[in-house]
């Protein structure tokens, strides 16, 4: 035989033995894996894994992010947020201390009184409405002692604010759709923070968000939105710079329609330059947005240091939508809290919520007898 046959069988007997001890060693392992299995059987994913008995159940691990701010709960804001009001700092409160402390109540007396309330915006109206009631009250019931007045003051001022508005926010979801709250205003009044602060109550109490940042005519906006929600975990659906709100809004419903959330607030722009254009575009909005679902809540967000412009911005929006609450910001720089009688007045729309602060929690349901309590407090 040919030496090179010789060669030709040795490689091929080699090869056989390597593949033959491969294929053992092969099955060896796999028979100590089934072994393994079926004495530790793999549990599947997502079934529940049985503790050994003695041990504790594992706790499902919470689900951390990083980073993430925890919003202030809604109890301790609201008690915070009257003590800002409350005292001499604020003009309407200095007026009503004033009247509890004269040593008499003569013409001059009640001349002041009136002057100071006019002069923190509650209207010549309601101001005129409360100097004649405590006045006749006073006399009538023979007033004599500083508690009696502070209490007879209390009751009218109580009713001037008019604790039986329904100052409920729809904002969280009642049926399969999520509560979708549209927040107008003119710019600079606090709409993009109010978003903001209002995202952060929601999650507070555990509510799942989404927000629209259909303020397309300032990309700083939507950015500044998108932080706010980033500070919370909340995502916003944004839009290119320039384009059309209306569909930024749509697609932000339709995607918290998808996701299950229970509120979409959604950021409208103010800056528009005429009174045609806005009621154009607002009411686009609104319109559009119900086509996906139905728009539970319109926030109108006036900044209370603007006075007598605020009330002629409320009588504007007021005809480009139907307005169901009031947010009034800035009340903390205002030191006239007079403009919530006005302006409910005005709208026959109660205030809901106030803002008292440029801080992330400062922002609190309004809350009347909190309201009037405050103002009488030295
Ligand atoms: N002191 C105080 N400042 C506030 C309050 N709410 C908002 N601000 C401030 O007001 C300024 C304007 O607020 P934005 O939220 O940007 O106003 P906007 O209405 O969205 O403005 P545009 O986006 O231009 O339409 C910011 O500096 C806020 O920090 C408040 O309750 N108190």
């Amino acid at each position: 035989m040919d030496p090179i046959w010789y060669i030709v069988i040795a490689v091929i007997v080699v090869a056989l033995v390597g593949v033959g001890v491969g294929v053992g060693l092969r099955q060896r392992a796999l028979e100590q894996k089934r072994r393994a299995e079926i004495e530790e059987p793999t549990p599947e994913p997502g079934a529940e894994v049985e503790p050994e008995p003695g041990e504790e159940p594992a706790e499902p691990a919470e689900p951390v992010e990083p980073g993430l701010d925890e919003p202030e709960p809604p109890k301790s804001r609201l008690q915070r947020l009257r003590a800002r009001l409350a005292g001499q700092n604020n003009a309407l409160s200095r007026g009503l201390l004033s009247l509890l402390s004269a040593d008499k109540l003569d013409e001059d007396t009640w001349d002041d009184f009136e002057a100071t309330l006019i002069s923190s915006d509650l209207g010549v109206g309601p101001t005129t409405e409360l100097v004649d009631t405590l006045r006749t009250r006073f006399k009538v019931e023979g007033v004599d002692s500083p508690e009696k007045a502070r209490e007879i003051l209390r009751e009218e001022l109580l009713k001037l604010v008019d604790p039986t508005l329904d100052r409920s926010l729809n904002i969280r979801s009642e049926g399969d759709d999520p509560a979708v709250c549209l927040v107008v205003g003119v710019n600079g009044t606090g709409k993009t923070t109010t978003v903001g602060k209002l995202a952060r109550v929601l999650v507070a109490e555990d509510a799942k968000v989404l927000l629209g940042a259909a303020d397309t005519f300032r990309a700083a906006a939507a950015e500044q939105l998108q932080t706010w929600g980033e500070r919370v975990g909340v995502d916003t659906v944004r839009g290119a710079e320039g384009s059309d709100p209306a569909s930024v809004a749509f697609n932000a419903v339709d995607a918290g329609v998808e996701q299950g959330v229970d509120c979409v607030i959604v950021d409208t722009a103010g800056r528009l330059h005429t009174k045609t254009g806005l009621m154009d575009e607002l009411g686009k909005v609104k319109r559009v947005i119900e086509k996906k679902a139905p728009v539970t809540e319109v926030l109108l967000v006036i900044d209370a240091t603007t006075g007598q412009n605020g009330l002629i911005q409320a009588r504007i929006f007021r005809e480009v939508v139907d307005v169901t609450g009031i947010v009034l910001t800035k009340l903390d720089g205002s030191a006239k809290g007079g403009i919530i009688v006005q302006v409910q007045r005005e709208l026959g729309v109660p205030v809901k919520l106030v803002g008292l602060g440029e801080g992330a929690d400062d922002l609190a349901p309004f809350d009347v007898e909190g309201f009037v309590d405050a103002l009488l407090e030295e």
